[in-house]
């Protein structure tokens, strides 16, 4: 089957890191809406230019562009094993868009992990980051403390919708790359098991 998993939490949480590292193990396809912005930045197309503007100052870019993006890819990548999706959906009406992209496509969100990291500790990532990934919106700690108020404001009520449907698993995110990793793949395991050992009547969901 199909499995598609979200992985969700503020900047910094270590979603790319532990993409990588579920990518690896499980052969998943990644969506990161934020590799796929940046590359657009660097290759200076228009919707790339247009982006520039929102994630310079930290801001979220409009719905209707990152949906557009991740429905052009889930047709492009129709041979996947799973999806990961990384930094998306990061409004509710995101959301709701991919509830009706995958069931368009006869699928659904499996599995929504929940990266808890401290506040001080994402910004001493970031900070730590910004050194190295040449990302302009790692530079400040300024823009990295206005990245995780669009969290709060914007992207964390999302965690609700899914606790609603019964998919959300927080995942404590500190401590090394390895003990998280081994956190997630025990997250995965558990739900996959659960969906192919018997089928899933609406009493059994978790
Ligand atoms: N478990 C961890 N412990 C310490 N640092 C981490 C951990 N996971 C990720 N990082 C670091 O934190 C920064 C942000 O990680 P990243 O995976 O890019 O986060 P996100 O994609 O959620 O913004 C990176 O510099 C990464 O090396
Ligand atoms: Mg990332």
């Amino acid at each position: 089957m199909l499995f598609n998993l979200i992985l969700f939490g503020p900047p910094g949480s270590g979603k790319g890191t532990q993409s990588q590292l579920i990518i690896d193990h499980y052969q998943f396809t990644h969506l990161s809406t934020g590799d796929m912005l940046r590359s657009e930045i660097e290759r200076r197309t228009p919707l790339g230019l247009e982006a520039k503007k929102f994630m310079d100052r930290g801001a979220l870019v409009p719905d209707e562009v990152v949906i557009a993006m991740i429905s052009s890819q889930l047709d492009a990548r129709a041979d996947a094993k799973g999806f990961i999706f990384d930094g998306f959906p990061r409004t509710t009406a995101q959301a709701r868009a991919l509830d009706k992209l995958l069931a368009l496509k006869s699928t659904a969100i499996h599995l929504v992990l929940l990266m808890e990291v401290p506040e001080e500790e994402l910004i001493k990532r970031l900070l730590l980051r910004g050194q190295t990934s040449g990302r302009t919106d790692d530079a400040s700690e300024e823009i990295i403390r206005a990245r995780i108020a669009e969290y709060y404001n914007k992207t964390s009520p999302v965690a609700d919708y899914y606790a609603q449907q019964h998919k959300l698993q927080a995942i404590p995110a500190v401590g090394t790359v390895e003990e998280v990793f081994n956190r997630i793949r025990q997250q995965i395991d558990k739900r996959f098991a659960e969906l192919t050992s018997h089928p899933v009547s609406p009493d059994q969901r978790s």
